[in-house]
């Protein structure tokens, strides 16, 4: 499912947030959304998830205006999972994963095979099988992370938000998750901090810094020496990974920013 914004901006008082955002993401992509810290990389997933109204411009999904679209009938294509999702009811794993089934089921209708599948398959997706009975208070933060995004595989959505998702994550789970998402018949954004998982599983990447997007291609595109030192003021080597014939991002020890 394509997703689109159309010159989308966003104030707050009289900071703007994002700035003229136009960008489109296909089908089946896997687009990481990268910039530093406060670049308004959570603002934009909000306003693709229709969380957020913006100021001006707007999303589409599929051609279709997402202000258009009731809150059901988004929960049932686009699922979101935000960087601090808390919950303050003691819900077991499973019960929370459940809850992805919620956009899909009437009011009054009864748990169906449906449910149970989507939600068995989002467990063993997540590694959270073994665990489904655990409550989320006694959980890891990097197995609450997991749940949460059980809760929005659960949900069978074609399009899928990420936001940080592998921030509490170890090394195996981070690499599970991004492998994951690639092998998944969804359409995903996933904002990133760390640009070496940004190249290694991204076909294409997005680039905000202050609200403005600043570059869009795929990670050879993007993510250069320069674009590095501009957006984050550090110095890297960009190289092909011996390993994985992939890129590589070196990071040189901090000292002053050699202008590009
Ligand atoms: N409701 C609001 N009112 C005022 N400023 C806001 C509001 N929401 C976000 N901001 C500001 O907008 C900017 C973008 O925030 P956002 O959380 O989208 O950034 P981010 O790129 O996701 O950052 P991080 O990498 O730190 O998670 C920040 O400067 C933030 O303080």
């Amino acid at each position: 499912m394509m997703l689109s914004t159309h010159h989308l901006s966003l104030k707050a008082q009289a900071h703007l947030l994002l700035d003229d955002i136009t960008l489109t993401v296909n089908r089946h992509q896997t687009v990481g959304l990268l910039g530093p810290n406060g670049s308004g990389k959570s603002t934009l997933l909000r306003c693709l998830a229709g969380l957020t109204r913006p100021d001006s411009g707007g999303v589409t999904m599929e051609g279709v205006r997402l202000d258009t679209l009731g809150r059901r009938h988004i929960a049932q294509r686009l699922s979101l999972v935000e960087q601090h999702a808390v919950t303050d009811v003691d819900l077991t794993i499973k019960e929370v994963a459940a809850l992805g089934r919620i956009p899909h089921r009437g009011a009054f209708s009864h748990w169906q095979q449906v449910d149970q599948q989507a939600l068995e398959c989002a467990l063993q997706h997540t590694g959270l099988t073994a665990l489904q009975h655990r409550r989320w208070h006694s959980l890891s933060g990097g197995e609450r992370q997991r749940t949460q995004i059980a809760r929005a595989l659960a949900q069978k959505p074609d399009i899928l938000l990420l936001d940080e998702p592998t921030n509490h994550l170890d090394i195996q789970h981070q690499l599970e998750l991004l492998t994951l998402i690639n092998t998944l018949p969804v359409t995903c954004i996933v904002s990133l901090h760390d640009l070496n998982l940004a190249a290694g599983y991204c076909d294409q990447l997005i680039v905000l810094d202050q609200g403005q997007l600043i570059a869009q291609g795929t990670p050879g595109e993007v993510l250069t020496p320069e674009l590095i030192k501009r957006t984050y003021r550090v110095n890297a080597r960009v190289a092909t990974s011996p390993a994985h014939g992939g890129l590589l991002i070196d990071y040189l020890p901090p000292g002053p920013v050699i202008p590009a």
